[in-house]
């Protein structure tokens, strides 16, 4: 059978998965099986998930885990986190029940501005477009009033709208760049609409010129909403003094904040460590983002972005020890919402947000970059003190037993050995041989 198709998007799920192991996975006799062990026998709900995407043949599960003990500006959040590394649910949670008893997270809006723009070329000179646009400014904005609206109504909408020249970056090129307030709503979707309205009305207006003697021609790219929004910026802290940094492990406080401090600092000037730093917060935030069903991948651009904008990519935390107190924070824009998207789709997703207590857009931003600023700190704190394999091996334990094929007792024996021993893949390798191979005889 020939592995390329045409009309693949008309086939049923059954014929798209028969035409898929016929085609790529012909010597997998349990493929068909496989996928179709993650169906949910619950059929509306099956079709709901089907709909989400295109040429759905399946689910793919991932792990939705709970970090409880978030004290977050005084209020208790148990967070739910869907993310498929073992330790980082863990890790996020130790943090939590940490600074829980040391007043715990506060966290605080600072901007909820997004972005959108229409990028075009102009050929003329800038004061006659310059003009053009400030005659038209009110026009362009009066054509956008049937689909801005109802946000109005809720208090958003559009915030500004201004003529940008860009010809010193390439030559020609101009933008429309609008600025929205989209309250609970990430916003995409709004802004993209209201985009291509103001490239159309922008194409109408510029052609319908009475006078063009000099003002060249226009041609509008594209119109698409910017992910990099550092106007919504939430920022998440949290602070004690150095001596309440100690714990049972008999870390000296004051050692501790130094090195953590220092670790920060590296992370602040050295790009090879900022990045895994970073991915560490990702850790946090990816996770909770996906278990409240908003795009990752936006949130990804627009914080990898932000911890470029000053011209090297650098730590999005930041600590201190000043007057023998610590501070540790996080600042991150982060794009989300509590209506749009998946948010009132997916089940899961809103019994997740009920969990959170049905937040608002912001103050969902508010949790989500403590989950950021705890993971962090758990991250930071093991690799400035244990090491970071010695927790995180011992959460992996579970998931190199089950690659081993090992029974429950196999497990229950490795687990209670490994609170002793080192955990590697070697050494789980071997107890489990060794297991076996004592049965054996
Ligand atoms: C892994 C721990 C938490 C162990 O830490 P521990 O001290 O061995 O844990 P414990 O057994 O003493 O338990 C203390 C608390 O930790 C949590 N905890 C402990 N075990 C569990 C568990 N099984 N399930 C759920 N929660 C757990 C839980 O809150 C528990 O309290 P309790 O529930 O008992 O009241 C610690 O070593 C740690 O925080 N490590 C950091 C791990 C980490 O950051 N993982 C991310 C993956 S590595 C990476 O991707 C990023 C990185 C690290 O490169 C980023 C960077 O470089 O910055
Ligand atoms: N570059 C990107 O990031 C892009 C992302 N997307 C996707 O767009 C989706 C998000 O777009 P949205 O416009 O947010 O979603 P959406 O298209 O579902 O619209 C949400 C709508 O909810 C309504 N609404 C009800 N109550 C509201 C409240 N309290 N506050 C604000 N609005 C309220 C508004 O009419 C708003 O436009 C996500 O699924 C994202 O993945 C789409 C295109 C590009």
């Amino acid at each position: 059978m020939s592995n390329t198709i045409q009309g693949f998007s008309k086939l049923s799920k059954e014929e798209k998965i028969n035409w898929l192991t016929q085609s790529f996975l012909p010597h997998n006799p349990k493929a068909e099986a496989i996928l179709k062990q993650y169906w949910n026998t619950d059929e509306t709900l099956q079709q709901l998930h089907d709909e989400f995407i295109e040429n759905t043949v399946t689910n793919y599960y991932l792990p939705l885990g709970i970090a409880p003990n978030f004290v977050i500006n005084n209020k208790t959040f148990a967070i739910p986190m869907a993310i498929e590394e073992s330790s980082v649910v863990a890790a996020a949670s130790k943090a939590a029940k940490f600074w829980m008893s040391r007043g715990g997270f506060k966290a605080e809006i600072l901007g909820t501005e997004k972005i959108g723009q229409v990028h075009f070329m102009y050929t003329g000179k800038e004061s006659e477009v310059r003009a053009l646009f400030d005659a038209s400014k009110a026009e362009l904005l009066a054509d956008l009033k049937p689909l801005t609206a109802s946000m109005e109504k809720r208090g958003g909408g559009i915030t500004d709208l201004k003529l940008v020249n860009k010809t010193e970056a390439l030559e020609h090129y101009y933008q429309l760049h609008v600025t929205f307030e989209t309250l609970d709503a990430m916003g995409a979707n709004f802004i993209n609409t209201c985009l291509e309205q103001l490239s159309e009305s922008w194409q109408r207006i510029f052609a319908s010129q009475t006078s063009k003697p000099e003002n060249g021609t226009l041609q509008v790219v594209m119109s698409i909403l910017s992910n990099y929004v550092p106007g919504c910026v939430v920022r998440a802290e949290v602070n004690c003094a150095v001596s309440e940094l100690s714990e049972a492990d008999g870390i000296d406080p004051q050692e501790f904040a130094e090195k953590f401090v220092q670790a920060v600092r590296i992370a602040e000037v050295e790009p090879y460590r900022a990045v895994t730093h970073n991915k560490g917060i990702m850790n946090g935030i990816d996770a909770v983002v996906l278990a409240t069903g908003n795009d990752f991948r936006a949130i990804e651009a627009g914080a990898h972005a932000y911890a470029a904008k000053d011209g090297r990519y650098s730590s999005l935390t930041h600590a201190e020890i000043k007057d023998d107190h610590f501070r540790f924070w996080i600042e991150i824009p982060l794009a989300l919402g509590t209506v749009g998207g998946l948010t009132k789709l997916h089940p899961l997703v809103k019994l997740n947000l009920e969990m959170l207590g049905n937040p608002s857009a912001p103050q969902l931003m508010e949790i989500i970059a403590v989950a950021g600023l705890a993971q962090n700190f758990g991250a930071v704190k093991s690799l400035t003190t244990t090491g970071i394999q010695k927790g995180h091996m011992k959460m992996h334990l579970m998931n190199m037993l089950n690659q081993l094929e090992a029974t429950k007792t196999e497990k229950e024996q490795a687990v209670s050995h490994f609170k002793t021993h080192k955990v590697s893949h070697n050494a789980v390798h071997q107890f489990i041989e060794a297991l076996r191979h004592n049965t054996e005889k």
